[in-house]
């Protein structure tokens, strides 16, 4: 049997997954390497984490194949998928990385500088453990491809747009995974109008007319839209203009934008949904109010863009697992038809409403989505 390896390079973990190549792949393996740097620790099909020393993207790579290796025996390793976060203008489906694409998607690098410098590590790093492999690359913008102008441009000169300062739109093997989801467990809602909130370490939300982007809260860069975990989200230019004029340099503005923001930044204590729920710190719960404040405001607009909502689906770590900030954004929703089943909330769905639009939780599978890749390009 042929296998796939899928690598998944965060800001701050490697998540990856061996699967068979049938046309559904079979999942075989899974696992991730975390807290990237002094100590990085080791999870292997949801075991207890064990520390493997320091690792960066790059140097992860040998732990990962020392922990599929018992898999991989006796099979034939026929490709290697990656998440690329951002392939820009031309990059719209999932494509064989060879050196020419490698340096068109470097140039990419300043507008996900805590991502695309890490997936290119990563492929890099699979390149030389395995030449003879091809490298596949899957993109998180992919998916919004061909969603309308007005979700695309800025309100910038023409010129801009041309050189590429549009609205990408991320998480694309999130909302297409979920997609292809509803398509086969709920198939009037796929055909219908669905929101879907990724809410992990980033995030993000989509609107879905009959599986198709139609608008999305991130754009140029994976800053924009909902606040992350130290990422700020919707911000006023002018706010940039005025960090400028107090002398910050471009690299401390890109720090406090992209590591100091968020729920970390107006809490002071944590980037963590978890801690936050956990403490008393008025801190921590003025940045939860913030959070959830702006995932109601932006599910607003995507219902008055979509002319009303059949569905709203909830993933990532904070969507899956965070039942109270799920019964938050729900309530007094009802307007949109959407009524809280508290207690399928508690116990975490599918189906948490009552009433005509359906609240689901539907835990993401980009993994998946990169190795269903992979075999339909092989
Ligand atoms: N039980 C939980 N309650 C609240 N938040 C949670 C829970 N489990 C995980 N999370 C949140 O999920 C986040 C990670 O989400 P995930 O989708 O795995 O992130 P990413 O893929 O972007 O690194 C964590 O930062 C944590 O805040
Ligand atoms: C695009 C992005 O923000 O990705 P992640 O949620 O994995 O950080
Ligand atoms: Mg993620």
């Amino acid at each position: 049997m042929n296998a796939i390896l899928t690598l998944n390079a965060g800001s701050s973990s490697i998540k990856f997954a061996v699967y068979s190549d049938a046309p559904e792949p079979e999942l075989l393996q899974v696992g991730q390497v975390e807290n990237l740097g002094p100590i990085a620790q080791l999870t292997l099909n949801r075991s207890a984490a064990r520390p493997i020393g320091p690792a960066d993207h790059a140097s992860a790579l040998p732990a990962i194949l020392e922990a599929v290796s018992p898999v991989l025996a006796g099979r034939e390793l026929v490709g290697v998928g990656h998440r690329i976060v951002h392939g820009g203008k031309s990059f719209v489906a999932p494509v064989v990385l060879e050196a020419e694409q490698l340096t068109q998607l470097e140039a990419l690098e300043p507008l996900a500088p805590l991502h695309q410098p890490h997936n290119l590590a990563t492929v890099r790093a699979a390149q030389r453990a395995f030449p003879d492999v091809p490298q596949v690359g899957c993109f998180d913008t992919a998916f919004h491809v061909g969603h309308p102008m007005v979700n695309d441009v800025f309100a910038l000169p023409r010129r801009f747009y041309e050189k590429g300062v549009r609205r990408y739109g991320f998480h694309g093997l999130s909302y297409d995974y979920i997609t292809q989801t509803l398509r086969r467990d709920y198939p009037e809602l796929a055909a219908g109008r669905v929101v879907v909130a990724h809410l992990g370490n980033g995030a993000s939300m989509c609107a879905i007319r009959d599986g198709q982007s139609i608008g999305s809260t991130m754009g140029f860069s994976a800053l924009d839209g909902l606040p992350m975990g130290t990422r700020c989200g919707q911000l006023d230019p002018g706010v940039l203009l005025y960090l400028m004029d107090q002398g910050l340099s471009r690299e401390a503005i890109t720090h406090i934008l992209y590591k100091e923001s968020g729920l970390k930044g107006l809490s002071g204590l944590s980037h963590d949904m978890r801690a936050l729920l956990a403490s008393d710190d008025p801190h921590a719960a003025e940045a939860i109010d913030y959070y959830v404040f702006r995932i109601r405001r932006e599910l607003g607009a995507m219902a008055a863009i979509l002319g009303g909502i059949d569905g709203l689906v909830f993933c990532g770590g904070i969507g899956e697992n965070a039942a109270p900030i799920r019964a938050r954004v729900l309530d007094g929703m009802e307007f949109l038809g959407l009524h809280l089943d508290a207690s399928a909330n508690r116990a975490g769905g599918p189906l948490i409403s009552t009433g005509q639009a359906h609240a689901l939780v539907i835990p993401t599978d980009e993994e998946r989505v990169i190795a269903r890749a992979v075999v339909r390009l092989l």
